[in-house]
């Protein structure tokens, strides 16, 4: 609850009053227990907001390390404390994260090499997936791609399940699962079901489950405003526990469930909930506070309140009830061997296997699908940057580019920026048309041609004379703008995606960074050098930029390799930030700041002495320079007049490039390169998930005995109203028996 606040006296007035204010604390889980058992399948049920996924999140020792979280208590298996050595557990998260260009067979199968090192054979691998697949019921999607929001793959609840299956491959004894029914609720439910009665501890949270679901679980935890309401077994015991406190299930005419009171007399033959009526919707009613009026939010929270004091005082003699000693603990202890044979394999099959994955990945999606939306991505980011730009200095070539690169995909976006209607070479691009079905490789080269054909179109067989000088460079700082915006945004609207998922394998344990990254950059170099080769290819020709082939040679390979420096500083950009929007936000406004240093626009020795560093670290302006120097050296313009410039060397000078070579440009380049490789290798590092550490309990709270009477030894107390009644929704109220 919110602290005190000190405010000042009234006598104080006067004097300058200091307000201090004491920090809120707020428990998201309080003084909360339980039991989890082989063979049993536990849900954890409460209303939105009720910590579910925290208390899941701390069973699991995954809930995600803040310095304004304070977590204490005791977390034991088989009586002895909880140890990540010793047991496996397996963890399905909410959200379901793969490759989307994978199969499901594909996904497993990588998924199953690089967690288990001692499957060597194909033959037994392919065995094990199949068992995997079929245990899940994946048999008939096995060969249907994942696909993800922008390409259809399988449905949710196949995901779901895909995640099971993918958390089965080790294993583990016990089984988290966060939501399960988010997808198709009953088949995943089936297969947790399954999976408990071979001898799994599964546990799960649920927000309100159908009647069929609910009559899947063995026990449940009832949670509310994190508090414990209560737990034990389901089904009938459970609405026997509310009946005590004479709360009682019935139907009403009105077609609504009513909670009342056992002393209503109308309602005391009803005693048990019917049949066809969901114990679970009673029991999300009975904790959940009723916002419909001001009343009822007081009456409910009462009854909340109420039930969360009895069920704290009788708490220990419900917990706790199993004795291990009669659990067939052979299955687990089984398992457990299982788990500690499993190990990841070496650096070097990390590797390989890493790079098949990302090589499947990138051909796959090259081959197979349409991806609107990352051109229409890219698009947004050109035109922002554009518009960032425009204000600070008026460069007519860039927004004409970009704009034209907005009408290509018109088709995908409705909101462009005035200028695109009115650019000038609109009707160029409608002739150009980019198809907006066709495969990823062919939207995106077209891409590349498409904004070939329009510089090459603008700067169109640019001659010798004086202001094809102009031109020249406006060119060059055009085609290094647009290969370095077209690289980052690819990558930054890709990799925030791709880092959730290799977060939680590592977190698994499947593979190290080392080769991941390594494998990831591997596998992106022939499509990431495909793209502005062939941009090269066609601009060169149509803007007679210096016909000889090893200058084109050396063009392509300047552009190429500031294609790769954008794309490492896209992935340290998502590395850096948590998600797609975020690193759509900062990459672009990162490249802005280097485009205007990019060497044509400001001189740096003209800019305050803060800034004169930027060009050395800007990628744009070293291509430009080595773009240049490729163009300019060994040129003769005509020139009539004594202050012409005669020689590209002039030209070179004016622009501070003389003394320079193309080598030096390129050294630099990778240098640019290597550091932002680097930066991202400490950012995946430094990013990693980190988990809140379990401090053991206030001793105090230790001294309470752990093992305790079973349930059946309890006498049951008739029940007993007490002074103080209880606001009840019906006519009646009565209050929860203070024990
Ligand atoms: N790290 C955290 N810092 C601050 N508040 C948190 C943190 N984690 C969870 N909470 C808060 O704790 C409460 C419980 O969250 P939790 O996600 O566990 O609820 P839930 O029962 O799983 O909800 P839902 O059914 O909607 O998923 C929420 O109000 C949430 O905002």
């Amino acid at each position: 609850g919110p602290g005190p606040v000190l405010l000042p006296d009234e006598e104080e007035d006067r004097v300058p009053a200091v307000e201090l204010k004491v920090a809120p604390v707020r428990f998201l889980l309080k003084n909360v227990s339980g039991e989890a058992k082989p063979g049993r399948l536990l849900a954890i049920m409460g209303p939105s907001g009720s910590g579910k996924t925290t208390l899941l999140n701390v069973l699991a020792s995954q809930l995600v390390a803040s310095p304004r979280l304070h977590l204490s208590g005791l977390l034991e298996v088989n009586g002895r404390p909880y140890s990540a050595k010793n047991y496996k557990l397996a963890y399905i998260r909410q959200e379901d994260l793969f490759f989307s260009q994978l199969t499901v067979r594909e996904t497993l199968s990588l998924a199953a090499e690089l967690q288990l090192q001692d499957i060597s054979s194909v033959e037994a691998r392919d065995q094990y997936v199949n068992d995997l697949l079929f245990k899940t019921g994946l048999v008939s999607c096995a060969d249907s791609r994942v696909g993800d929001a922008k390409v259809r793959g399988i449905s949710g609840g196949e995901k779901k399940r895909l995640s099971l299956a993918c958390e089965l491959i080790a294993s583990p004894s016990v089984i988290f699962a966060d939501e399960p029914t988010t997808g198709m609720a009953e088949k995943v439910m089936e297969t947790l079901r399954q999976l408990a009665q071979d001898g799994h501890t599964v546990i799960c949270s649920i927000h309100q489950p159908r009647g069929s679901v609910y009559a899947k679980f063995d026990d449940i935890v009832l949670l509310t405003e994190g508090s414990l309401v209560y737990a034990g077994p389901a089904r009938d015991e459970a609405l026997a526990y509310f009946s005590k406190f004479g709360f009682v299930v019935c139907k009403v005419a009105c077609n609504g469930y009513l909670i009342s009171s056992q002393l209503n007399p109308c309602l005391i033959d009803r005693f048990i909930c019917p049949e066809h009526v969901n114990p679970a919707e009673f029991l999300a009613d009975l904790i959940s506070v009723d916002y419909s009026s001001a009343e009822n939010v007081d009456a409910s929270q009462k009854r909340i309140d109420g039930l969360i004091e009895s069920f704290a005082e009788q708490m220990p003699s419900t917990l706790y009830s199993t004795s291990l000693s009669g659990l067939d603990l052979k299955d687990t202890t089984t398992l457990r061997k299982k788990v500690v044979a499993k190990s990841k394999g070496g650096w070097w099959r990390q590797f390989c296997l890493l790079l098949r994955r990302a090589w499947m990945q990138i051909v796959q999606s090259l081959s197979v699908y349409t991806n609107k939306q990352e051109s229409a991505d890219y698009v947004y980011t050109m035109l922002s940057v554009s518009e960032k730009l425009f204000k600070v200095v008026n460069v007519v070539d860039f927004i004409i580019t970009h704009a034209v690169l907005g009408i290509l995909l018109k088709h995908q976006i409705h909101n462009l920026h005035e200028d695109v209607y009115q650019s000038p070479v609109w009707s160029i691009i409608m002739d150009i048309k980019a198809s907006r079905d066709g495969p990823t490789n062919k939207v995106r080269s077209r891409m590349s041609i498409a904004s070939a054909i329009i510089f090459g179109s603008v700067f169109w067989r640019m001659g010798k004379s004086q202001t094809s000088i102009q031109d020249r460079m406006g060119l060059l700082q055009v085609a290094a703008i647009n290969t370095a915006m077209a690289a980052l945004t690819k990558t930054v609207g890709v990799f925030p995606k791709e880092r959730a998922i290799v977060d939680r394998e590592r977190a698994k344990g499947s593979y190290s960074l080392g080769p991941y990254l390594l494998s990831k950059l591997l596998a992106e170099i022939p499509v990431g050098a495909a793209f502005p080769l062939l941009f090269g290819t066609v601009l060169y020709p149509m803007t007679r930029l210096h016909p000889t082939m090893s200058r084109f040679g050396k063009f392509c390979g300047i552009i190429t390799t500031e294609s790769f420096a954008a794309s490492a500083m896209g992935l340290t950009v998502g590395a850096m930030v948590p998600t797609t929007e975020a690193a759509l936000a900062v990459g672009p406004s990162f490249m802005t700041v280097f485009i205007v240093f990019g060497g044509y626009y400001v001189n740096a020795e003209n800019t305050p002495i803060i800034f004169r560093w930027i060009p050395r670290v800007s990628l744009i302006r070293w291509a430009f320079q080595g773009l240049c120097i490729n163009e300019f050296s060994g040129l003769q313009f005509d020139h009539q007049n004594s202050f012409d410039i005669q020689t590209g060397d002039q030209a070179l000078d004016r622009l501070s490039f003389g003394g320079s070579t193309i080598r030096d440009t390129v050294v630099a380049q990778s240098r640019i390169l290597l550091f932002w490789y680097y930066t991202t290798y400490l950012m995946l590092e430094k990013n990693k998930p980190k988990y809140q550490p379990l401090e053991p309990p206030p001793r105090d709270q230790l001294q309470t005995p752990l093992k305790l009477e079973p349930l059946e030894s309890e006498t049951e107390e008739p029940y007993q109203p007490s002074e103080s009644p209880l606001p009840d929704q019906g006519a009646e109220s009565e209050a929860i028996p203070a024990q």
